[in-house]
């Protein structure tokens, strides 16, 4: 068996640099290797830096408890020259997020981000690797533009749209045209436990600032064509979006409408759903759901505390699928954010990535 690559993660301290933690701690494949962070947390040991503010159900792993946390500026030539690539999961102004990526990528580090400051860069590939594997041909590209041999941005589309973007994926053949959704977000979607938010207790708040974009256009992203090294967004369906905080932990669920070119049956839907895979489960990557998407038949499901973590978090759930009077058809999904749509979801791009060559041991 070939040694494992070295990972950094950049932003180890927050919620989901903390998801990357408990991911990697017996990853076949990766090893964390360094920790890194803002110059606040810098020069203490990960235990000090994260300071009681550990929001995973299970418990700190051994391995980080003493590993240093470096300055993701400062100690910049240390951390470029102890890792294969990097995960970043910073917290930052977006145009700081952007220079700092870049300037890993430039130094011959893979950046595989969960940030959104690079999702519209034209030759940086946004991927869910069981929707638009292809679009990493865009790396190419990107390499030439930053002058780099090794080093590239890729990064994963925001958590909101994973409970609905796959359903529809699956049913592409039928031209989806039109797609009402409304997204019902967990807090730690927020990076925030009940006891650091009491507002959210019993409560819901009808504002996610910027979310409602995110979910009406990246779809339209992961679903565009690789032209001349850029990836050009595809312009249907038309989507519109609400996005509302709920008191929930953990789990993104959608109530979606959808309109067809060609309208199928539900029996068509279940089957599509049901039967869907793509690279990931061919390759039986380390991460991959076996099944990435499973109908419930039942009327009370999915519910966020019985299907939350189906397939280890990294599955969708769908159901309530039936014919609708205004729109062809409404169905709700579920998935769970900080898995599926962020630290999982970022690690299953990595898996992905390797597997196809883009990083390599140095
Ligand atoms: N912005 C989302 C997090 C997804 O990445 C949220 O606030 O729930």
């Amino acid at each position: 068996m070939s040694e494992k690559l070295r990972v950094g993660i950049l932003g180890g301290t927050g919620m989901v640099g903390q998801r990357f933690i408990t991911l990697l701690e017996n990853h076949p494949w990766f090893e964390v290797v360094l920790l890194a962070a803002s110059g606040r947390s810098a020069g203490k040991s990960y235990e000090e830096a994260v300071d009681g503010r550990w929001k995973m159900t299970c418990p700190m792993p051994e391995f980080v408890k003493k590993m240093p946390v470096y300055d993701m500026d400062k100690d910049f030539d240390k951390i470029v020259e102890s890792v294969d690539f990097v995960f970043c999961a910073v917290n930052m102004p977006k145009n700081e997020i952007k220079a700092l990526e870049e300037r890993y990528a430039k130094a011959e580090v893979p950046v595989v981000s969960n940030n959104s400051a690079n999702r519209w860069t034209e030759d940086v590939p946004m991927v869910v690797p069981e929707i638009n594997p292809e679009h990493l041909e865009v790396i190419e590209a990107q390499r030439k533009r930053l002058g780099t041999k090794r080093g590239f941005i890729c990064v994963k589309p925001n958590c909101s749209i994973q409970s609905y973007t796959p359903a529809l994926n699956a049913l592409k053949e039928f031209g989806p045209k039109l797609v009402v959704a409304t997204t019902y977000q967990a807090i730690s979607g927020a990076g925030k436990t009940f006891a650091q938010w009491p507002e959210m207790v019993e409560n819901i708040i009808p504002y996610i600032g910027g979310e409602e974009e995110k979910s009406e256009k990246e779809p339209l992203r992961l679903w565009g064509e690789v032209k001349d090294g850029k990836v050009v967004p595809a312009t249907t369906p038309q989507i519109t979006c609400q996005c509302i905080r709920v008191p929930v932990l953990d789990g993104h669920t959608a109530a979606v409408f959808v309109n067809f070119e060609k309208k199928p049956t539900k029996e068509q839907i279940i089957e599509k759903w049901r039967n869907f895979k793509g690279v990931p489960q061919e390759l039986e990557l380390p991460s991959a759901p076996k099944h990435f998407i499973q109908y419930l038949e039942e009327d009370d499901r999915p519910q966020v505390k019985l299907d939350v973590n189906y397939e280890n978090g990294m599955g969708v759930s769908l159901g309530r699928l039936r014919e609708d009077a205004v729109f062809d058809y409404k169905f709700v999904g579920l998935s769970h954010n900080t898995l599926r749509g962020a630290a999982g979801g970022a690690v299953l791009i990595a898996e992905l990535l390797k597997a196809k060559g883009y990083i390599t041991a140095k």
